[in-house]
């Protein structure tokens, strides 16, 4: 199995839980990890499972806005305001056949919202076949850091996708 996780991180915690992530599907699968810039667009005909995650902004996936407002806020997200999961989801192309992830990292407040919900709909509007319900991990604050345990909680889930991913019939294991 073939896997591609692609992220987008304006201040690094996403880019953690994707390593991670990419770390645990390795148990099982073939992956590549990547930003989102470079991420490729249409997904390569060789990927079987398609796994993608970015930060919580204003309830939902980033925008042009609210990357340029990190970017305002703090330099490590200076060079990350071009392009976002949004964005890249849009140029994607369609998934039908293929197995698909969503997950996103969100600050431990009652803030209502989530990517990984924007972006696990946008997958199955693209005829992806979820394999897992979209899954958040925390930041203690508004711009990181992981919470405790996080990475460790993101390794998981890549073993767990890797397994459900495999179990499905008609895709390499
Ligand atoms: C402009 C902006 C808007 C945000 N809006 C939300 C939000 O609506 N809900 C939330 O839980 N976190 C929100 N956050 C916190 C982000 O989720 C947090 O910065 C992100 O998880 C860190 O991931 P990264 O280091 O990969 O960028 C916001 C952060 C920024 C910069």
């Amino acid at each position: 199995m073939h896997a591609l996780v692609v992220y987008e991180s304006m201040f690094g915690d996403t880019e953690q839980v994707a390593r991670a992530i990419a770390e645990g599907l390795s148990t099982r699968a073939v992956v590549r990890v990547v930003s989102v810039d470079g991420a490729p667009t249409p997904v390569p005909d060789t990927v079987d499972l398609v796994v993608v995650g970015g930060p919580t902004h204003a309830f939902g996936m980033s925008r042009p806005n609210t990357r340029s407002s990190a970017a305002r806020q703090d330099e490590r997200a200076a060079g990350g305001t071009d392009r976002g999961v949004r964005e890249w989801l849009a140029a994607a192309g369609p998934l039908h056949g293929r197995l698909a992830a969503a997950f996103d990292t969100h600050a431990r407040t009652r803030l209502p919202g989530s990517a990984a919900g924007a972006i696990d709909r946008r997958l199955r509007h693209l005829g992806a076949r979820i394999v897992a319900p979209a899954h958040s991990f925390y930041v203690t604050g508004m711009q990181g850091p992981l919470d405790s345990g996080e990475r460790d909680r993101a390794l998981r889930w890549g073993v767990d996708l890797a397994e459900l991913a495999a179990a499905v019939p008609g895709r390499a294991g």
